[in-house]
């Protein structure tokens, strides 16, 4: 790994990834500079999940390069790229229903040494969302969808990210609870956090996002500051609706 400083939270270039013969992305660039939000939108199946999946270390690339903070981590392994500041919050949240919401928020510290700086961690993140810690005694699967969500993001924090890269953090959920998780990303992005956000709810990601890109069948094929896609007719036509 060859470290330089770029003022890139992310850079991704001519990213090629394939699952057996399904080709999923296809010299796909992209790029967060810190302190953005950078929506990535697209319908199912575009291939944001393996965009994520692929800077996570999950899945491998075929051909490209990827760089956290100006280190190269094409090849990293999922816990050195945890190491470089890029955290992942999940599709679908995946908290553990039977520990408790405390325990949830332990598990995203696993990676961190120092226990103080763990429980500190969690503090904040009960001073932030005080209805994790009015619950912080009860099982996870007792939270509502949006409670879920915040504690996955809550998770995500405890790991302390450079870089959060959140799945489709709206999925599932009501207009209002998911106006307050895009709240919530928003705060976190104002204290220092760069964002990488994957929507399939383009509306409620053009809101808070600096810029956008747009993935259909595994490539970029729209790209622009967020206020600029929200106005364009290909935009609106696909994925805003009338
Ligand atoms: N494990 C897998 N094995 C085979 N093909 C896969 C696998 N995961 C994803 N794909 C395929 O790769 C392509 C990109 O999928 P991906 O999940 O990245 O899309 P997405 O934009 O995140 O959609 P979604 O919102 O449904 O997750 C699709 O054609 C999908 O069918």
């Amino acid at each position: 790994m060859t470290e330089s400083s770029t003022g890139r939270a992310l850079q991704i270039d001519g990213l090629d990834v394939y699952y057996g013969r399904v080709h999923a992305l296809r010299e796909l660039s992209i790029h967060v500079d810190e302190g953005e939000i950078v929506a990535l939108l697209g319908n199912n199946g575009a291939g944001k999940t393996t965009t994520l999946a692929s800077v996570s270390g999950v899945v491998p690339a075929r051909s490209g390069r990827i760089q956290a903070f100006g280190t190269d981590v094409t090849t990293a392994k999922p816990w050195e790229i945890v190491g470089a500041g890029v955290v992942h919050v999940p599709e679908g949240r995946r908290i553990f229903s039977r520990l408790t919401i405390h325990e949830n928020l332990q598990l995203g510290g696993y990676l961190v040494k120092d226990e103080k700086v763990v429980d500190q961690r969690i503090e904040e993140v009960y001073e932030r969302l005080p209805r994790l810690a009015e619950r912080r005694t009860q099982q996870g699967g007792t939270l509502s969808g949006g409670e879920q969500q915040m504690l996955a993001v809550g998770r995500a924090l405890v790991a302390g990210p450079r870089l959060l890269m959140l799945d489709e953090p709206s999925m599932g959920l009501a207009p209002l609870i998911v106006a307050q998780i895009m709240d919530l990303v928003q705060r976190i992005n104002e204290s220092g956090t760069s964002v990488l956000l994957v929507e399939q709810n383009a509306r409620a990601a053009l809101r808070i996002a600096h810029r956008a890109y747009v993935v259909e069948n595994g490539e970029i094929t729209l790209e622009g500051p967020a206020k600029e896609l929200a106005a364009d007719s290909r935009v609106i036509d696909a994925y805003l609706g009338a």
